[in-house]
């Protein structure tokens, strides 16, 4: 009895000793981080977090704690930054460049395609991606490129303005658009990634379109399952984990399909599906060729290559159709700043479609766009960073395999940087002689190391699509209906669906 009683006392001991030691550790390593709330042991601050307002909590911390200030979420530690400048510096950072040690990140995606990727592979997939869009004419400066890139696009803008509008007549003028972009604007993606469109009741399409409409409602950056690993067996978190991987195995298994047909095609016939100015047309073929010129690297598998696909196909699709959305509910709601576009569409396009060398010529449209970004951002939390080595910001030291979080809501929001942030105001994007301004506080696709690759393909179908639609429709609400402007937040912060009220205008000649 005595030598059991001795053992306890032992263990009692040496538990009390780890104790100490785990919370000298954890005090000198936060004292080193930027301020912030105190969370739950295993939990964190996770408990405080407006599950569908995730944003919003940590904008109001930033208003106790400033720009730069941390938040224990489960097992990761976060590190917010709420401020321009803070997001510039670290992001142009090397050992800022990886990515947050997230499940979605590091336990879906295990560190393959490009969006997930970190290092080498990364550097490798960044790059071909990058010189492949500009082959594709994702550029800005004029050219047959970019003109065969922009008839691409505007064959969806076509699509989509005479689908809504049949469906407006058959639905006495009401319709959610919803459906109408994915669509036309998947089809404009599925051209340029995968070299290929479906027709619009392809059983495989709307299958496609379904997978990622749940997938990124499914599981947002700042879900507590990223951050808790038990979380995954509690029974409604496994059945959405077993979702997710079903659906991502078919969807490669479709990829796997894709990729024999295009590769099959890519000895007999090295330029067919050239654009005619000696580059591939499609993101997929571009990969290949680039395959079959380093048959030796590791960065060129089929596995990585599906992965790929996926990364290229959901982030142009979901960003995109999410942006339009926005525009058209925050236009329908707010009829003087339609009716301005309407009055400058009119008078510089005279009936004409509108093409990229407009742009200059319609600065209201271009802040019309840059508004709705600002006031929606699509990723209110941005897309967190991870520190691949320690480094200081603002004074403080960020330690190896902290999550950076660039709180793009702060940003967007600031009452200090934006007069009424709250209200759609276009104007604020322009300077006193109409001229469109780019303020340093305006960061959709983030920046540094990793800013969005495909930023300069993003504007082009913003605006064409943009000012395409709102040259051709009249939008408002339905009678008697409010517009819902919350939104719901996964991976982007997507507007609830809603239907507007949507009438075909007759052009003005000039
Ligand atoms: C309105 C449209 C879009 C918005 C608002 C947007 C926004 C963003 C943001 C905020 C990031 C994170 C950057 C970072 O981690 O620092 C990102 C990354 C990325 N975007 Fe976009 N994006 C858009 C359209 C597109 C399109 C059309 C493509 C097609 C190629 C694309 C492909 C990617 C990829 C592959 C990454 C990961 C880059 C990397 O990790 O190196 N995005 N985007």
């Amino acid at each position: 009895m005595k030598k059991f009683e001795g053992q306890m006392w032992l263990l009692l001991a040496l538990l009390l000793a780890g104790a100490a030691l785990a919370l000298r550790l954890w005090l000198r390593r936060a004292r080193d981080l930027p301020p912030g709330p105190w969370g739950l042991p295993v939990l964190g601050y996770l408990p405080w977090l407006d599950r569908l307002r995730p944003h919003e909590t940590l904008a109001a911390l930033a208003l106790r704690y400033g720009p730069i200030f941390t938040v224990p979420m489960g097992g990761v530690t976060a590190v917010v930054l709420a401020e321009e400048a803070l997001v510039r510096t670290a992001l142009a950072r090397e050992a800022c460049s990886g990515r947050a040690p997230l499940y979605l990140t590091h336990g879906l995606m295990q560190g393959h395609g490009l969006i997930c990727a970190e290092g080498p592979m990364w550097r490798d997939q960044r790059r071909l991606v990058a010189a492949a869009l500009k082959n594709l004419g994702a550029v800005r400066s004029p050219g047959p490129r970019r003109d065969r890139l922009q008839e691409r696009v505007c064959r969806g803008v076509r699509a989509f303005v005479q689908s809504v509008t049949e469906a407006s007549r058959q639905q006495d003028g009401v319709v959610d658009p919803h459906a109408h972009l994915t669509e036309a604007v998947g089809n404009v993606v599925n051209s340029v990634v995968f070299g290929r469109t479906w027709a619009p009741d392809d059983p495989t399409w709307l299958w496609l379109q379904r997978i990622q409409d749940e997938g990124t409602k499914l599981i947002g950056v700042a879900g507590a399952i990223n951050f808790l690993p038990f979380l995954r067996l509690l029974p409604q978190n496994g059945r959405a984990i077993r979702w997710l991987k079903e659906g991502q195995r078919s969807q490669h298994g479709l990829y796997a399909e894709l990729v024999a047909e295009v590769r099959s095609g890519l000895g007999e016939a090295d330029d067919q599906d050239d654009d005619g100015c000696g580059a591939p047309d499609n993101l997929l073929t571009a990969w290949l060729r680039e395959s079959a010129r380093r048959p030796d690297s590791p960065f060129y598998t089929d596995r990585q290559l599906h992965y790929l696909l996926a990364d290229l196909f959901g982030a142009a699709l979901d960003t995109t159709v999410t942006t339009l959305r926005w525009l058209l509910l925050f236009v329908a709601a707010n009829p003087v700043a339609q009716e301005r576009v309407h009055r400058e569409l009119d008078a510089v396009l005279g009936g004409r479609e509108p093409t990229l060398d407009d742009q200059a010529a319609l600065p209201y449209t271009q802040a019309t766009i840059m508004e709705t970004q600002r006031i929606r951002s699509v990723t209110p939390l941005g897309i967190p960073h991870g520190v691949v080595e320690d480094t200081t910001l603002d004074g403080f030291r960020i330690p190896k395999g902290t999550m950076l979080v660039p709180l793009q809501w702060a940003i967007h929001m600031d009452p200090q940087r934006w007069d009424r942030p709250d209200e759609f105001r276009p104007e604020r994007f322009l300077a006193e002689d109409e001229t469109l301004l780019r303020p340093d506080g305006f960061i959709p696709f983030q920046t540094g190391k990793r800013m969005c690759v495909g930023d300069e393909w993003a504007r082009m179908m913003l605006f064409l699509f943009s000012a395409g639609m709102l040259q051709r429709l009249q939008l408002s609400l339905p009678d008697g209906v409010e517009a819902d402007l919350e939104g719901v937040c996964g991976i982007t912060l997507t507007p609830k669906d809603q239907a507007l009220r949507c009438v075909e205008r007759q052009l003005r000649k000039k």
